[in-house]
């Protein structure tokens, strides 16, 4: 509608002198006639200049008093032509606003007398000038300047700009535009319009449909090295250390907790923090001395220790549960270990482990039911928190992190404890980035190492460092039920090695 009139009319005439006025003319939406100028402006069918127009339009006040009138003849309205109104009653008539303007505006009119306690009309009959006003700038009517200044100043209107074109012939101009057919179809071969089609031209430079790939998760993307996993066991192995066989998700309280030392009324151990499973572990499964053992520095301690001095419930100890922790791995692994040595001579080790742990946690961005953990431990004689220290620093500037601190902590199974924070330049503040310590003697003992053989620990969480290196914030992109396919699709880190 819009092209046809615009291009029928420029084939008798010379110009469109102004857009707004021709879409009036012709009954057509300005807007729409901005966009058909657009378009044949590219196409180089016509010349478009612009054209700007400062116009008035009415504020909501001003809308409001084009409705219902002035203030001030609203006011005058409402006093009685005879004697008058109190001014506490004319008030409460029209609201506290709409007087307070009302009778400034009247009394500089002098249509109204403002006694001390009488209101009173001092003119017969007043013309609303200002609802007058503001109907003719509603309906696009020419008002002059001074009364534009006294309406803008009681901002009943403000200035808007609009915009619109001056048309001319473009270079390219004819009086309909071609049609162009993009494709080549059946039915113009078989009428042989093809010979009368004009085709678009190939544009080269478009770009393609994107093209549906496989895509791997970050966390696991076990093929690629940028994988943090992967990358996280091969910093392991280059240091030295030898992967744990993480092969159970179901453990028993006995390994998860109490072979740390952990005693047995521990908050960690709630089922408000814990997933229990309803058949416990048979009593078969646990080696019966170290058990014992076990028992007894809980209860009375040993090793220099007065233990928690409480009756340790061997119950507790049966009940299956989803591991909370890699450190129930690490205990099973220090157990052979001291087992070995009643056999063999002790030789220092370094383990690891990568998999996933469980717990009650309400979800939020930082926290999922199930993560996976990374854990780290050194055993062997005479190790210190100095030891400790440098390893972390050895091992998180692996990963990019180089600026470490510590704040003492508390694990039952560690003394010294030690959280480990991170500074991540990207936020600019210090990230808690892990948890370590050096195993008590009342969690080494029990098992039958060496009196001398100290073991370093340190245990983190995959997500964490993964969120921090590749900038997510929300736990819940990354694992769990709630991944967003399309960041996966998105990601760089994802992409298959195409
Ligand atoms: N098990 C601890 C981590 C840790 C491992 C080893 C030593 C100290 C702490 C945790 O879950 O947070």
């Amino acid at each position: 509608m819009a092209e046809e009139a615009i291009l029928g009319y420029l084939a008798k005439n010379e110009e469109i002198g102004d857009s707004g006025e021709f879409a009036a003319k012709h009954g057509l939406n300005h807007d729409e006639v901005v966009n058909v100028i657009k378009s044949l402006h590219g196409f180089r069918y016509v010349e478009a200049q612009d054209i700007k127009r400062e116009s008035w339009v009415l504020t909501d006040e001003g809308k409001l008093y084009a409705d219902t009138g002035s203030p001030e003849a609203q006011l005058f309205l409402a006093i009685p032509p005879e004697g008058g109104i109190p001014r506490e009653e004319l008030q409460t008539k029209l609201g506290p606003l709409l007087f307070k303007i009302g009778c400034a505006q009247a009394a500089k009119n002098r249509w109204v007398d403002m006694g001390g306690q009488q209101v009173t009309r001092r003119v017969q009959h007043v013309d609303d000038r200002v609802k007058d006003l503001l109907l003719k700038i509603k309906e696009g009517q020419v008002v002059d300047q001074d009364n534009i200044k006294a309406l803008k100043a009681r901002k009943l209107i403000v200035p808007q700009t609009w915009n619109g074109y001056l048309l001319k012939k473009g270079p390219d101009y004819a009086p309909q535009r071609k049609k162009f057919a993009a494709d080549l179809t059946r039915e113009m071969l078989q009428s042989g319009d093809w010979k009368n089609v004009e085709f678009k031209e190939y544009n080269f430079n478009a770009k393609g449909q994107t093209i549906e790939a496989g895509h791997l998760h970050p966390l696991n993307k076990a093929r690629i090295c940028s994988s943090v996993r992967h990358q996280l066991r091969m910093i392991f192995l280059q240091m030295g250390f030898e992967e744990m066989p993480t092969d159970r998700y179901v453990e028993s309280s006995f390994w998860n907790f109490d072979a740390l030392f952990q005693p047995q009324q521990h908050p960690a151990r709630d089922s408000h923090d814990t997933f229990y499973l309803k058949v416990p572990s048979t009593t078969k499964e646990l080696p019966e001395d170290y058990v014992e053992r076990v028992k007894r520095v809980h209860e009375s301690g040993g090793y220099g220790s007065r233990g928690y001095e409480y009756d340790w419930s061997r119950e507790e100890a049966n009940k299956n549960l989803l591991r909370t922790h890699t450190t129930a791995v690490s205990a099973r692994m220090l157990y052979n270990l001291a087992q070995d040595t009643l056999k063999k001579p002790f030789t220092p080790k370094r383990y690891f482990s990568i998999d996933r742990v469980f717990r009650n946690e309400a979800v939020d961005r930082t926290h999922l039911a199930e993560f996976h953990q990374i854990e780290g431990l050194i055993c062997d004689r005479g190790l210190t928190l100095g030891d400790l220290i440098g390893v972390l620093h050895d091992f998180f500037s692996r990963l990019g992190m180089s600026k470490l601190r510590f704040k003492p902590a508390y694990n039952p199974y560690t003394e010294p404890s030690m959280e480990i924070f991170s500074y991540h330049e990207g936020f600019g503040k210090w990230v808690e980035v892990g948890n370590s310590g050096m195993f008590r003697p009342e969690m080494l003992l029990p098992m039958g190492l060496p009196e001398d053989v100290r073991v370093i620990a340190w245990g983190l969480s995959l997500e964490r460092p993964t969120m921090i290196l590749y900038g997510y914030n929300n736990i819940r992109d990354l694992f769990g039920h709630k991944v967003d396919l399309g960041l996966i699709k998105t990601n760089p880190i994802c992409r298959l090695g195409l």
